[in-house]
């Protein structure tokens, strides 16, 4: 009998194997439980104390069975289960070389690096480890760069940057800089600086619970592409919270666009990727309430690399959702900025802060006029509360502005509409910031003025210099690739060999500080001004 029931189960753990070997991961996993359960079921029916020997054989082979279905779940993306299987394997022999590695691999992609270089510290004392110390030392030196970075942001995209962005994606850990979560004048809850901090500074690298990507010419009229890719969005994001009860949570704490005002403001440490498991209760997914999660809070990607590259990016749409910077707010006068790097967003300061300054970015271009932004605003669901918004619809019922806006449309001389700007400005009074925030609105034209030899013979002495002209429009919506351009324009036009003085290049490197992040290497800075004038 026992012999027939062995058998039973040695056809059953080579049926899992071979399964395996296959990758074909769900059915593997399906016939390692099978064994998983009989392993159990017979020795909790082992009472002789001369079975001591079969319970002990039994166990072993529980063991790897374990480690083999977490090996499946990794392959699988199923984090959650994967780690209970390696914790059930280690119960039983806690430095199983196979079992450590696995279970450091799935830290690794959860971003709990400390974690994963215990693991991988003991399996390096294994006698297996001298057959595969490449890999295990490439695992432990990946640990502890990211370990570091988690903890001190310091991330350089320099060589990416002089690769010409196309070398591999520079390695990316989940940081977050100093910022807490608090209750926002704008709407609901916001991020907020919890110190002074200059333009160009990391605040965050979020990782996306998922991201669908995709190709969709202009020519998807109905939208239909753009169905289909959101659909498998939902589903993505349905199947991540699934698998893991902390993603669940963490998405869960978004606003779903109802009563934002009342919801709960949760503190920052839970978003930290080593954060207390025991705060992430079993919950049963509601599919209903991550849609309007969803409908609130994913964000379309822009890529640094083709814009920065000039390409067109026209037909190349992203969307995704990250949780920690869902927690930004909009504002038409931002601080700060995002980038799409592989499936993380890094958001970055783009104008100096203060201490208990609220953190926003523009969810769309800020570089356009009031009536322009409400509507993309509208389409956002909000009507947007920020300071500039309501400083300029004070202004939106003077006869001028209407001219202006008309003469932006009908395409009149934009040198003129620039003079007639910053002559009403003196005669309204506008001040400081104020001035930069219209000057924003009215980009259209002061880019062009800018940007033609004709028009700046004409109007260049009426109006401001170029470079105090682009230092309030910073200072009233932060930099941009687009100030910089101009700027970096200018400075070619003005001489010095076409590459500026020391001031002007120490400006240059400010604007571009604030527009593409802090870059360590000076030089990649450089490549990055020299790609955009080419552009
Ligand atoms: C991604 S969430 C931002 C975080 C949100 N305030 C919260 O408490 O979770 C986006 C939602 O915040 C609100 N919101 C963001 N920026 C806003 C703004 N400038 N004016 C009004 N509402 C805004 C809108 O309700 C929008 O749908």
């Amino acid at each position: 009998m026992e012999n027939e029931e062995d058998e039973k189960m040695q056809l059953l753990r080579s049926k899992a194997t071979d399964l395996l070997l296959r990758e074909e991961w769900k059915e593997s996993i399906q016939a390692y439980s099978q064994f998983i359960s009989l392993c159990h079921h017979h020795i909790s029916n082992t009472r002789n104390r001369m079975d001591t020997d079969r319970v002990s054989r039994l166990r072993k082979s529980m063991c790897l069975a374990y480690s083999n279905q977490a090996e499946a779940r990794f392959r699988l993306r199923d984090f959650n289960q994967g780690l209970k299987d390696c914790d059930e394997a280690l119960k039983i022999e806690d430095a199983h070389f196979k079992t450590l590695l696995c279970k450091g691999k799935i830290l690794i992609n959860l971003d709990r690096y400390n974690l994963a270089l215990q693991c991988f510290k003991i399996a390096v004392l294994d006698p297996q480890a001298s057959v595969n110390s490449e890999m295990l030392n490439g695992y432990l030196e990946k640990c502890k760069k990211m370990e570091s970075l988690l903890r001190t942001g310091g991330f350089d995209f320099s060589d990416w940057i002089l690769s010409g962005f196309r070398g591999k994606l520079p390695e990316l850990a989940e940081y977050i800089g100093p910022v807490e979560i608090k209750k926002s004048e704008i709407s609901g809850r916001g991020l907020f600086a919890t110190k002074n901090l200059d333009s160009g500074s990391l605040l965050l690298v979020t990782k996306a619970v998922a991201v669908e990507r995709g190709i969709l010419p202009q020519s998807d009229i109905d939208n239909s592409g753009q169905l289909v890719m959101w659909k498998n969005l939902v589903d993505k994001v349905v199947d991540s919270a699934g698998k893991c009860n902390r993603t669940y949570h963490i998405i869960c704490k978004l606003s779903n666009g109802e009563e934002e005002e009342s919801l709960e403001v949760p503190g920052i440490d839970m978003f930290r990727p080593d954060a207390d498991e025991s705060l992430f209760s079993d919950e049963k997914v509601d599919k209903g309430r991550l849609l309007s999660i969803l409908d609130v809070n994913s964000l379309t990607e822009d890529m640094i690399s083709t814009k920065v590259l000039g390409k067109s990016s026209n037909d190349y749409y992203g969307v995704g959702l990250w949780v920690l910077s869902s927690f930004i707010n909009h504002s038409c006068y931002p601080n700060a900025k995002r980038f799409h790097i592989g499936d993380y967003v890094i958001v970055h300061i783009s104008r100096d802060v203060k201490a208990g300054e609220e953190l926003t970015f523009g969810y769309f271009d800020v570089f356009s006029p009031l009536c322009n932004r409400k509507k993309m605003a509208s389409s956002w669901g909000f009507d947007c509360n920020c300071k500039r918004c309501k400083f300029e619809e004070g202004l939106c019922s003077k006869q001028e502005m209407k001219e202006m806006e008309i003469g932006i449309e009908r395409g009149l001389d934009l040198g003129g509409v620039v003079y007639k700007l910053e002559e009403c400005m003196r005669r309204w009074m506008v001040r400081g910031r104020a001035k930069g925030h219209l000057r924003a609105s009215f980009w259209v034209a002061y880019s062009e003025v800018f940007g033609s030899e004709k028009l700046m013979r004409k109007w260049g002495r009426r109006i401001p210099a170029m470079e105090a002209l682009l230092e309030s429009i910073v200072d009233g919506v932060g930099s941009d690739g687009r100030i910089l351009k101009v700027f970096m324009e200018g400075i070619k036009r003005n001489g010095n060999g076409g590459s500026g003085g020391v001031v002007e290049m120490e400006k240059a490197m400010k604007l571009g500080r604030g527009a593409y992040g802090k870059v360590m290497k000076k030089q990649a800075m450089k490549s990055i001004l020299e790609l955009i004038t080419q552009s």
